[in-house]
C-alpha cells in the first residue's frame, strides 16, 4: 500500500532523508521511531506530497506521489499533532465542510454516525471546536478520514500530550480501522505505543531508517535499549 524506494529529501548540504527504502501493506500499522531531527516527519510530509523528493520515489498503492499527488492525496489522511480545524464552527461543521471538500456528500446522520465510530460523544457534536481538548480534535481528524474512506493514515505524533484514557481510546480506533484493511503510518516518541500499537517499527536516525522490528518479537525492554543504542552512536562520535 506504501512503498518508498530510495527516497531522498537534501536540504542544501544537509539530507534529512537518506535512501529511505521501506514497504507498509494494507492494514499495517507502522511506527517510526527517531529523536528530534532523525526524519520521521519528513517522510510523512514526502507521501503526503507537501515537499518534493530530491530523488527516489514514494508510492502509495502503487500511485507515485510526484507523478499523480492528487490521486495520492485522495486515499490518504493526515493527522497531525494537532488537528486543523475552524475553531468557530462545530466539530459536525467542519465533518460537514471537509466531506464536502473531499466531493463526498452525507446525511447528517451518517456525518453522527462517522463522529461515532471516531469516539467522539454525541453531547460534543455541535459544540464550537474552540472549546475542542486536543483529543476532541484528533476524533474529528479520525471522523474526517472516515469520510473520505482514506486507504492510509499518516500520524505525526497524534498522541504526544494526550491523557492515557485519550491515547489508548486512539490506539484503539486506529487498530479498528486496520482490522478494515486502512494502512498506518506514525511517526511517535512514545516507545510503549510503538511497541502495542504498531505492528512494525522502524528506527531512524540521522535521516535513516537504522532498523526495524515486528513488535510481537521484541520487548518494552528491548525496544528501549535498542533505540537508546541507535541514537547513542551520535553522542558517541560527536
Ligand atoms: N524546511 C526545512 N529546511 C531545512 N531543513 C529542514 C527543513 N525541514 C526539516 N529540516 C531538517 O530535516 C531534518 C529532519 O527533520 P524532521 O522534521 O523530519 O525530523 P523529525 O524526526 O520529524 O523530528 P521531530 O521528532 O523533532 O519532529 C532535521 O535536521 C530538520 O532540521
Amino acid at each position: 500500500m506504501l512503498k518508498a524506494v530510495n527516497l531522498t529529501k537534501a536540504y542544501g548540504s544537509h539530507t534529512a532523508l537518506d535512501h529511505l527504502n521501506l514497504e507498509i501493506q494494507a492494514g499495517e500499522i507502522y511506527c517510526l521511531l527517531g529523536s528530534n531531527g532523525a526524519g520521521k516527519s519528513t517522510t510523512i510530509n514526502l507521501f503526503l506530497g507537501f515537499i518534493p523528493a530530491t530523488s527516489g520515489q514514494a508510492f502509495i498503492d502503487g500511485v507515485e506521489v510526484s507523478v499523480n499527488n492528487q490521486a495520492t492525496r485522495d486515499m490518504v489522511a493526515y493527522i497531525p499533532e494537532i488537528v486543523n480545524l475552524y475553531p468557530t464552527l462545530s466539530g459536525m461543521e467542519n465533518l460537514e465542510f471537509f466531506s464536502g471538500l473531499s466531493g463526498f456528500q452525507y446525511t447528517k446522520q451518517e456525518l453522527g454516525r462517522f463522529m461515532e465510530v471516531a469516539g467522539l460523544q454525541a453531547s460534543a457534536f455541535h459544540k464550537r471546536v474552540s472549546s475542542y481538548s486536543k483529543g476532541m480534535r484528533q476524533k474529528v481528524g479520525i471522523a474526517i478520514a472516515l469520510v473520505k474512506k482514506a486507504k492510509v493514515l499518516f500520524l505525526d505524533e497524534p498522541t504526544s500530550g494526550l491523557d492515557p484514557h485519550a491515547s489508548n481510546e486512539f490506539s484503539e480506533i486506529i487498530t479498528q480501522l486496520s482490522l478494515q484493511g486502512v494502512s498506518t503510518l506514525m511517526a511517535t516518541h512514545d516507545l510503549l505505543i510503538a511497541k502495542n500499537l504498531g505492528h512494525r517499527i522502524g528506527i531512524m536516525h540521522e535521516g535513516k531508517l537504522k532498523q526495524e522490528l515486528i513488535s510481537d518479537e521484541v520487548s518494552h525492554a528491548d525496544l528501549t535499549r535498542i533505540y537508546i543504542d541507535l541514537v547513542k552512536e551520535k553522542e558517541v562520535r560527536v
